[in-house]
């Protein structure tokens, strides 16, 4: 019998399919399981044919139906694996097929594919340009050196001509993946050693012998980072029913490098943009570290409940089940993990207060105390003041610096204020309540004089914690060797926090990686939504220096975002529910199309107008499990993380981005002001950058000033 295994790129084509088309993919992947290899080829209905001029004699088409073709590399080596590659239209088939090379790389030991057609085309055309070239970018290189890197005659040719990383990038559809893959981190700097020990060594089999020749299945399964092994018909159903839980299993090296480095001297930081695999690297990092000891136990902490749920389905799906994994794994808020710390220790569970009714505290201290300044401004002195640096005493906060806030307090103006603050902590003791983040202050404190919890941390969406959960996060695990690992991107950071991490005893100095290859968004939706971020900077994630999205890029391409003004509302909610309608009509399931606005009001009636025209609709704050059926509604604070084939942004309006009570005045407080403005910038760029497929952007009246102008 034959056995079947998919490259990635037949991923990228089977998931955007219509479910028809799906369902004859299904179809004739069973006749692989069920059919001798002389069946296969006798089969009427998989017509499995060669394709003419192909440059691998070993490429294939099957039939899916009418308009639908299978791209398959057939073994000729007596071997029995073959290997699905593509999904085309019929007519584009046997072209894309022809161009195609398959090749086994001379080092890594693995199959790669390019289109050679298009690198014989151009190279002449460019040893050309390149021989009146000022510089080449691989001229330090020898010819041995790039071979050893298991880079051929035919790339080597090729790379001869590349003068700089923009044309290195052009090339990289074009190329073989791991020889690309080489190239990318030479052209980064990294030395010919270091390429070697992460992006050679870790793929090529130890009993590798001196020459690449092995049979196409023996290739096949050393190819594991692009190719998928399928071993049974369960696993086939499987698989292909949930086809990006299984792309969880492919890292790109970049991530294994950084997820499965054996140990670190310290805290790590991994940041990227949205989609970079931020989270996917997190969680490989929690199997590595759960994998290297029997007894290991780790923490893994993110912002909601909702995506600690996603985190832990996640998990379970990477580590195939494992119970003994799994149980030794505790995934949570901060916040959550602080209370049962608080719990545990102090006897008695604790009763945090919401932002709302906070708020409402102050006010009533504003009333009492008949002080000059509004509840917001001391809602946020304390914040991010008095929690932040763990403040206790007046002569603490006398002596504290304020750094970061825009209004000078004078040591009078401190006297008058910290009245404010007894106040308000005495009313949270009288009604027997407190905040999330006096929480974490007493967790932090509890930890400090007990033992640590945990092993190891991994902290996802790390941009949005306070330096009181930081705190806990410090006090969770022994200071050391892989004490935490932590992923997130300041360009999403949409609540108001501010820390120094350095200053909190978690230094990441020399351990900093960056992801730059967004998997989940077109560079179509990509070029737009970072277009709302340009015209301002970003503070990096330990609070040092500035962040940028530099090199951030996608390779994935499809239509421009759809950005559309409406003159009332009422006519963007009905455009909505045509574009909705649309998209199912396309065969998008309704749970793969996330709604989203700044506020619930416009989320009800999106809820109504939806529901009327009989789409099934959720919200996400009611926890919708995967299989529940429905397109997600959220507001754009609980789309963080989260991601969907199409997604509508509804509301960009310039009354709710920024939303002026939102926003603190520019006379009270200048600094605060900016960062106000720039966190409801963040909001849009995390609501937008959750479509993988299609992005639709509307606003009625007048657009917001973030949404980026045409031309
Ligand atoms: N190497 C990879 N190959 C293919 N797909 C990948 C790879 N890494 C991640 N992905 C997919 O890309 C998408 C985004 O990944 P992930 O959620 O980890 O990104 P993120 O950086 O945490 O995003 P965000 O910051 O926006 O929440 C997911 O669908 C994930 O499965």
């Amino acid at each position: 019998m034959p056995q079947l295994a998919f490259a990635n790129s037949f991923w990228e084509s089977y998931d955007v399919l219509e479910r028809p088309v799906k369902a004859g993919v299904r179809k004739a992947m069973q006749k692989f399981q069920q059919l001798t290899v002389p069946e296969l080829h006798a089969d009427k209905g998989l017509h499995l044919e060669s394709v003419e001029n192909a440059r691998d004699p070993r490429i294939r088409t099957i039939r899916i139906n009418d308009f639908w073709r299978g791209v398959v590399l057939a073994p000729d080596d007596g071997s029995d694996v073959f290997l699905l590659v593509n999904v085309v239209p019929h007519d584009d088939a046997y072209t894309w097929a022809a161009k195609r090379l398959y090749t086994t790389n001379s080092a890594t030991r693995a199959l790669e594919v390019r289109n050679v057609a298009a690198i014989e085309q151009l190279t002449p055309a460019l040893e050309k340009a390149a021989a009146a070239a000022d510089a080449l970018l691989f001229a330090t290189y020898s010819d041995t050196v790039l071979r050893e890197l298991g880079i051929d005659d035919q790339v080597l040719r090729a790379v001869r001509t590349i003068v700089d990383k923009a044309q290195l990038r052009a090339f990289e559809t074009l190329l073989p993946e791991d020889q690309c893959e080489v190239l990318q981190y030479l052209a980064e700097g990294f030395s010919p050693e270091e390429v070697y020990r992460d992006v050679i060594a870790v793929r090529r089999p130890v009993d590798a012998g001196p020459d690449p020749d092995e049979s196409l299945a023996v290739v096949l399964a050393n190819t594991t980072s692009r190719i998928t092994l399928v071993t049974g018909p369960e696993e086939l159903a499987d698989i292909l029913e949930k086809p990006f839980t299984a792309w969880r299993v492919f890292l790109h090296p970049s991530q294994r490098r950084v997820a499965y480095r054996t140990s670190y001297g310290g805290p790590v930081q991994v940041t990227g943009g949205p989609g970079t695999g931020k989270t996917v690297a997190a969680l490989h990092r929690v199997k590595h570290l759960l994998n290297r000891s029997p007894d290991t136990r780790v923490l893994l902490t993110t912002f909601t409940n909702a995506l600690a749920a996603s985190l832990r389905e996640n998990l379970a799906v990477l580590l195939d089940d494992d119970e003994s994994l799994l149980t030794r794994v505790e995934v949570t808020t901060v916040n959550a993990y602080a209370h049962g710390i608080v719990t545990r220790l102090d006897g008695r569970a604790p009763s945090p207060i919401g932002d709302r009714e906070e708020r409402q505290v102050w006010q009533r201290v504003v009333k009492k105390l008949g002080l000059p300044w509004t509840e917001q401004f001391l809602a946020q002195e304390y914040r991010h003041v008095v929690l932040a640096q763990d403040l206790r005493t007046l002569d603490d906060y006398r002596a504290a610096s304020r750094r970061g806030r825009g209004s000078a307090l004078s040591p009078t103006r401190r006297e008058q204020l910290w009245p404010a603050v007894e106040l308000f902590e005495s009313m949270l003791r009288d009604q027997k309540t407190t905040t999330h983040l006096k929480v974490c202050a007493r967790a932090a404190e509890l930890l400090a004089s007990s033992s640590p919890t945990h092993d190891h941390v991994v902290v996802d969406e790390a941009q949005d914690l306070h330096p009181s959960q930081w705190r806990v996060l410090r006090g969770a695990v022994p200071a050391g060797s892989d004490d935490l690992f932590i992923t997130g991107d300041p360009h999403q950071r949409i609540y108001d926090s501010k820390v120094s991490l350095g200053s909190l005893g978690i230094s990441v100095t020399g351990r900093t990686h960056r992801l730059r290859i967004n998997y989940r968004s077109t560079e179509e939706i990509l070029a737009w939504s970072t277009g709302i971020l340009s015209p301002v900077s970003v503070d990096d994630l330990g609070g040092e220096g500035s962040d940028t999205l530099a090199g951030y890029r996608s390779l994935l391409h499809g239509r421009r975002p759809h950005v559309d003004g409406y003159g009332l509302e009422q006519a963007e909610v009905a455009a909505l529910v045509e574009r909705v309608e649309g998209w199912i009509a396309q065969g998008i399931r309704p749970s793969e199309i996330g709604v989203c606005a700044r506020f619930n009001v416009l989320l009800d009636k999106a809820y109504d107008k939806l529901a009327a025209a009989r789409v099934p609709v959720v919200r996400v704050r009611d926890n919708p499990g995967p299989g529940t059926d429905g397109v997600r509604l959220a507001t754009m604070h609980a789309m963080k993380g989260l991601e969907f084939r199409c997604v509508a942004v509804l509301g960009a309006t310039a009354s709710a981005l920024p939303f002026a009570r939102e926003v603190t005045p520019a006379s009270v407080d200048a600094l605060q002001h900016e960062s106000d403005l720039l966190r409801e910038r963040c909001l849009l760029f995390v609501a937008c950058t959750r479509a993988r497929e299609a992005l639709a952007v509307s606003w009625s009246g007048s657009p917001s000033a973030f949404v980026p102008q045409a031309g």
